[in-house]
């Protein structure tokens, strides 16, 4: 069977691949992420989880199956990335605070012969925030590695009001539709037989 190479540095991702019971090595790309926000969030995110796919793929002396991912917030046509200061994650908490938001997840799988590119999108809800809420949260130093500036499954859970979509896609990789695609690449998760 084939095992997995995580082109990634996100603890969440191999986390998640984990504990769903693939064997996984991680190999971070190295590639500046930039994006043309004139392109939508569905595009963006799947075109920079193929450089990173493609970009671990020249490292590698043999073919191996490689998944990549990116994740992007999105409200109202703005793009939300990772915020570099304390004022850009205020400033995406005052933003999300009471409405919609969209998280999208663009996902790359290559193995050399074949590749095959998906995205998914989660609608999340935030309920109103106070002042205090967001400092409170902004202290923690959550905000600064994830996209839109929190993440649903720390502390930034507790702003969630609903969420329509899939969980995962907010964390960082859609679980089940990469499962999915896996299978086209030979490449399954570990069972365990003892539960
Ligand atoms: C919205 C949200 C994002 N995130 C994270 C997932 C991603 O790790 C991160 C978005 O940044 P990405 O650029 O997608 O990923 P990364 O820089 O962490 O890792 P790499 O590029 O090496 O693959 O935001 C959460 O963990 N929880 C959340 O609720």
């Amino acid at each position: 069977m084939n095992t997995l190479v995580l082109a990634s540095g996100s603890p969440r991702r191999l986390q998640l691949l984990e504990s769903f019971g693939y064997a996984c090595t991680v190999i971070k790309s190295t590639i500046e992420e930039t994006m043309d926000e004139t392109m939508s969030p569905e595009h963006i995110a799947q075109e920079l989880a193929l450089s990173k796919a493609q970009d671990v793929q020249r490292t590698l002396d043999e073919p191996r199956v490689i998944l990549a991912a990116d994740t992007l917030v999105s409200q109202n046509g703005r793009l939300f990335g990772k915020p570099g200061t304390i004022d850009e994650a205020r400033a995406c908490l005052q933003l999300f605070s009471g409405s919609v938001h969209q998280v999208t997840t663009g996902v790359a799988i290559c193995d050399g012969s074949q590749q095959q590119l998906f995205y998914q999108t989660t609608d999340v809800e935030f309920w109103r925030l106070t002042e205090e809420d967001i400092e409170r949260y902004i202290s923690t130093k959550e905000p600064y590695d994830k996209a839109g500036g929190y993440g649903i499954q720390g502390m930034g859970g507790l702003f969630v009001k609903s969420i329509k979509g899939d969980y995962y896609t907010v964390v960082g990789l859609p679980i089940a539709a990469v499962y999915r695609h896996l299978k086209d690449f030979g490449c399954l998760p570990l069972v365990s037989v003892d539960n």
